[in-house]
């Protein structure tokens, strides 16, 4: 048993819902056994209910649930930083090529270790992860994934047309390689398997119809995929499906538009397919790093929450800019605030539960992670700014939880993430500075 001492901040609740939603504890504590969450409580009263529990003193910093991004691509950590270009154009010269080089499973293994040690220093401990073209590569994804601990809920993305041809699968190939796959790796540990076409873009009915039969026949597995993201796209999408009502249209004949199901960006929607996706109860994964970078639009959010549609966020690397979901709160924040009167304004509270318990929410893993309530696993990341650095020195001064959490949204970055768990297992821990004493 462990006590895990610190300033606590968490939203067991939906701040778009309930007033109150942010819980903190300035000198609280966890109590922590084999992995799961008993308690969460002022540290002195926890200390004297358990005298004999192991204290680790998280005191200097904050400790928050472990962040969940909900949109990210394996195979894009080595492209990331590609400017200048909007979505279809990026795709063919800056992404496609390097994800066709997945096809060999040793240089697919060395991008899979880059990327999760990358979600695990920027505090990520669930991701839904978009994975790549080649069954191959997505069976050392979750060799490796295992290996780091991380919760991964993750797929084989599959396309049939318009992409590379080496990209390209069948639908027969793609039923029976998902089929593999998700026997293989489906509750397999802490890995959770997503069906995955790229986009309706490059996806016949076809192949949609194949992935519609692989979620008939698992009914646990997760859907994810892209929809409405730059206004070329949908302009395509349209000719491809003459027959199709709108984008979602696509995704909802076959079958994919599911509780568990999360739809990537949905920066132009229609009042239809908000209504439809409210009636799922799906998710709309807002990566706003992406947006920005691609110039793909500035997300509806209160249209989406009007319609009462889930949100969640997503850091879509490497269309977007890093791992970091401290940074796509913040750009959620200011896309939000440029949309003037049609925004819907955001308090830190709101940007903490879109970065964990959102994700959470969205992957219908509430009840496991997301926050620190009591019978949840112990997913957490402790954020501690470096002597000096001005976050250390506005978390100094903050007037009250609510400032310094959103000085951890301002100012955070990587470099702040100073240890991470999951399910109580040390997952990453920042290297010692000799000024430092490690925690
Ligand atoms: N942002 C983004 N959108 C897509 N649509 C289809 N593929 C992709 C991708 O890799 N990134
Ligand atoms: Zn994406």
């Amino acid at each position: 048993m462990k006590l895990y001492r610190a300033t606590l901040m968490h939203t067991p609740e939906n701040p778009f819902a309930v007033p109150d939603a942010l819980h903190t504890l300035d000198d609280g504590a966890l109590l922590v056994d084999e992995g799961r969450i008993l308690a969460a409580a002022p540290y002195p009263d926890l200390r004297a209910a358990h005298p004999r529990a192991e204290v680790v003193d998280l005191r200097g910093g904050v400790l928050l649930p472990g962040f969940v991004d909900t949109h990210v691509h394996y195979p894009q950590v080595r492209v990331l930083g590609g400017l200048g270009m909007g979505l279809l154009e990026w795709l063919d010269r800056n992404t496609l090529p390097e994800e066709a080089r997945l096809a060999d499973a040793t240089y697919a293994g060395a991008v899979a270790r880059e990327f999760l040690s990358a979600l695990a220093a920027n505090g990520t401990t669930t991701a839904l992860v978009f994975g790549s073209h080649y069954a191959s590569a997505m069976d050392v994804f979750f060799e490796e994934a295992a290996r780091t601990g991380l919760r991964v809920v993750a797929g084989q993305v599959v396309s049939d047309r318009l992409l590379r041809p080496e990209l390209h699968t069948t639908p027969e190939r793609a039923y029976a390689e998902g089929r593999a796959l998700i026997e293989r790796w489906h509750g397999t540990g802490r890995a959770l398997y997503a069906v995955t076409p790229r986009f309706a873009l490059s996806a016949s009915e076809g192949i949609l119809d194949a992935c519609g039969a692989l979620m008939g026949e698992f009914p646990g597995v997760r859907f994810t995929s892209h929809i409405n993201e730059s206004p070329r796209e949908i302009e395509v999408v349209r000719g491809l499906f003459p027959g199709a009502r709108d984008y979602l249209d696509t995704y909802e004949r076959a079958g994919l538009v599911t509780r568990h199901s999360v739809l990537a960006h949905n920066v132009h929607p229609t009042g239809r397919e908000l209504d439809v996706m409210a009636a799922y109860r799906c998710t709309a994964a807002h990566c706003p790093c992406s947006n920005s970078s691609l110039g793909s639009g500035l997300f509806p959010l209160r249209r989406h929450l009007q319609a009462g549609v889930h949100v969640s966020l997503g850091t879509d690397v490497g269309g977007g800019t890093g791992f970091s979901m401290l940074k796509e709160g913040l750009q959620a924040y200011f896309m939000q605030q440029l949309l003037g009167e049609a925004g819907q304004p955001l308090a830190p509270a709101h940007l903490l539960y879109l970065a964990t318990r959102a994700g959470a929410e969205a992957l219908d893993l509430q009840d496991r992670t997301g926050d620190f309530g009591a019978g949840k696993a112990f997913d957490a990341v402790y954020l501690r700014p470096p002597e000096g650095s001005t976050l250390a020195t506005v978390l100094r001064h903050a007037e009250g939880p609510e400032r310094a959490l959103a000085a951890l949204f301002t100012l955070g970055t990587g470099a702040d993430v100073a240890g991470v768990w999951v399910e109580g297992d040390r997952v990453y821990q920042r290297p010692a500075t000799p000024s430092e004493v490690r925690v």
